[in-house]
């Protein structure tokens, strides 16, 4: 079985490289299947009616703030700016965007989705009610050498009263860092984090998570990164992280 799944995640190796565009829904013989308009029609709608179609998390929504939306608007005008024709000087920047189960939409992962804890769901994009738990936007530059993400924490996140709870701030610091180290290299997981909370986060603030990458050797990332307020005038936490790539039967043993 592993060597099948192996086969499979072959194209989910690819991912890292990948350049997030829509993920492949529909089957390439469609148009040979479906020769009328109206039975082509049907079929581009049968994965809405199902609600097939993958909702991409990181675009925005009715609770995104106004700091949440100035920020989105600058990264995402960096992002066009340099896709229309500009120099590329390693500042183009690119929106990920973010399902909450990323495996399904990979090369073949849609079967791999099935063989691995079918009913898992990503735990930053598990609940439904927008601007209740974690809102964020991740951007990375083209060279991969940095990652930025814009996070919104709503009222469900709470630790301290009125403040952002410390694994909250932890699994963001994971998701950024580990979601750049799988960009170089996936997939990774995580060895060790280390996280110093300097100055707490209040709870529906906006702030910058910022990623770099500080060392590779072998097999292991070692990335660091900050929590600022938005403007980077106020460090609420820094942290660094060691991430090890992995064979796909690491994922397998129990
Ligand atoms: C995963 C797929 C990703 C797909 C891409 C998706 C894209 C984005 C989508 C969605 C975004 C979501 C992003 C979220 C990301 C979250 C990631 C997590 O939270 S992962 C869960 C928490 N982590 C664990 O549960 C690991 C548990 N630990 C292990 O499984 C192993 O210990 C592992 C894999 C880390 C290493 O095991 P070994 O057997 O492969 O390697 P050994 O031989 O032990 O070590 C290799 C080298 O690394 C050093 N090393 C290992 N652990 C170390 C440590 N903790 N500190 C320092 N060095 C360490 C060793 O000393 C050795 O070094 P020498 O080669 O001898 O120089």
């Amino acid at each position: 079985m592993t060597r099948s799944v192996g086969r499979i995640f072959s194209g989910f190796r690819c991912f890292g490289s990948l350049p997030f565009g829509n993920p492949p829904l529909k089957t390439q013989c469609s148009s040979v299947l479906f020769r009328t308009t109206s039975e082509r029609t049907l079929m581009h709608a049968l994965p809405k009616i199902f609600g097939r179609k993958p909702r991409d998390f990181s675009l925005p929504n009715s609770s995104w703030g106004k700091e949440m939306m100035q920020l989105y608007n600058h990264y995402n005008r960096l992002s066009k700016e340099t896709t229309e024709g500009q120099e590329d000087h390693g500042e183009q920047w690119t929106r990920l965007p973010s399902y909450n189960r990323t495996l399904k939409y990979a090369t073949g992962g849609v079967y791999l989705s099935k063989i691995i804890q079918s009913k898992a769901r990503l735990f930053t994009r598990n609940i439904r009610d927008p601007g209740a738990s974690f809102e964020y936007v991740i951007f990375f530059r083209q060279d991969k050498l940095k990652c930025a993400c814009i996070f919104q924490a709503g009222h469900l996140l709470e630790g301290a009263p009125g403040h952002v709870h410390g694994g909250a701030i932890a699994t963001m610091i994971d998701t950024i860092t580990g979601t750049h180290a799988s960009l170089l290299s996936a997939p990774v997981m995580t060895a060790n984090l280390n996280i110093n909370y300097r100055s707490p986060i209040p709870l529906g603030s906006t702030v910058l998570i910022e990623s770099i990458l500080d060392k590779e050797d072998g097999r292991k990332r070692y990335i660091s990164c900050r929590v600022t307020s938005t403007d980077g005038s106020k460090l609420h936490t820094e942290a660094t992280g060691l991430f090890l790539s992995i064979s796909v039967s690491h994922l397998l043993k129990r």
